[in-house]
């Protein structure tokens, strides 16, 4: 059987420097890009390609944000090979969060419930007896207790739906722990630190990041959250892969760290988080799963009662 690592938002930023680091590590390891852009995907897989070029790199089509999306997704991957690690890199950061097309608050549904859907989706390949495997959650140092609400988990009624989906996956990464760890799946939860990303360009033009650049540089002698390169944001990610499963804190946040110097290493910090809290939000999390999953029955039961009455009137 294989050993594979899919990893989600893998087109860019801290995703595509992920597999750039693993390959380095071991050019015979096989990745699975799993992209909701193709095109993107496909760049992605030819420049890692040219560094690499017998690596062994598939291409998933997947928008997390999407719940058949995701479900289509598990289903390939299912019928192909076995996963070993999966990371998540992809993000949504806005301030205008919106409804999807599955009634779920975009924010929530791109960095919490679409990963949650794939876990549960992936279980049977994930939690398999004698074999250890892993789920990483790219979280943020914007997760933060109070921008959550167990009443309000998808925060429709709040600000902060990035920081609060954010505090969320720190919480679910601690439930499924509690939920897995006896079947061989385990959990983590990174914060890259701050870097020049697609996502960093999306709040401020590129040009002010260039312009205050060497500011940034300095300010890192100081805070070494400031990793900038999304090589040394990856770090934790990478960190993560050569370490043992079982060895890692479930309730710490492995933070990537960057010296004034420019070197990059990684380091845990505990996590603001309680056990009851994660549990009510992983029960929530399974009545949603449920329901969408119901919802996505009924449509397709409909289509397929729609069309024998368009074959049956023709
Ligand atoms: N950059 C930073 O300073 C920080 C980043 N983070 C976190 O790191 C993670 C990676 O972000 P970063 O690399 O910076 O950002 P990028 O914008 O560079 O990468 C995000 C990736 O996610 C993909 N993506 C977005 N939405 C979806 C979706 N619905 N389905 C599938 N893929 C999707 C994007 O694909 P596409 O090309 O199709 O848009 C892209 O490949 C995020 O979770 C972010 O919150 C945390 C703290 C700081
Ligand atoms: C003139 C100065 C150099 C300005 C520095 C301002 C910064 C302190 C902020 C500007 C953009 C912010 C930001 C984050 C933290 C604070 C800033 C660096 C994040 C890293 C917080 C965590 C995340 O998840 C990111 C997406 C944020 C990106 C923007």
């Amino acid at each position: 059987m294989e050993k594979v690592i899919l990893v989600t938002g893998a087109n860019s930023g801290i995703g595509l420097a992920l597999c750039e680091r693993l390959l380095y590590e071991d050019s015979q390891l096989q990745l699975c890009l799993a992209c909701r852009n193709m095109q993107r995907a496909e760049a992605a897989r030819s420049a890692l390609l040219t560094s690499h070029p017998d690596a062994q790199i598939d291409l998933l089509h997947l928008d997390v944000g999407s719940v058949r999306s995701v479900l289509h997704a598990a289903h390939k991957v299912k019928a192909s090979n076995v996963v070993k690690m999966f990371a998540t890199a992809e993000g949504l950061l806005t301030q205008q969060d919106r409804v999807n097309k599955d009634g779920l608050q975009e924010v929530f549904a791109t960095n919490l419930f679409g990963h949650f859907v794939l876990v549960r989706e992936l279980d049977s390949i994930l939690c398999q007896a004698g074999q250890t495997s892993r789920v990483v959650w790219t979280s943020s140092s914007n997760a933060r207790r109070s921008a959550f609400s167990l009443d309000d988990v998808q925060h429709r009624l709040g600000t902060e739906p990035y920081a609060s989906s954010k505090y969320a996956s720190d919480l679910i990464s601690l439930a499924l722990n509690r939920h897995n760890n006896s079947q061989g799946l385990y959990s983590s939860v990174i914060c890259p630190g701050l870097v020049m990303t697609n996502l960093t360009y999306g709040i401020l033009p590129s040009f002010f990041w260039t312009l205050i650049m060497p500011i940034m540089y300095l300010i890192r002698i100081f805070t070494n959250t400031f990793t900038l390169t999304p090589h040394n944001g990856a770090g934790a990610l990478h960190s993560l892969f050569l370490k043992k499963t079982e060895s890692l804190d479930p309730r710490a946040k492995y933070h990537s760290l960057t010296s004034g110097m420019g070197s990059n290493y990684t380091q845990p910090r505990q996590m603001d988080i309680d056990d009851d809290m994660s549990e009510a939000l992983y029960v929530k999390l399974l009545e949603m799963e449920k329901s969408a999953r119901k919802r996505l029955k009924e449509e397709d039961d409909n289509k397929q009662a729609y069309k024998k009455y368009l074959n049956q009137t023709e």
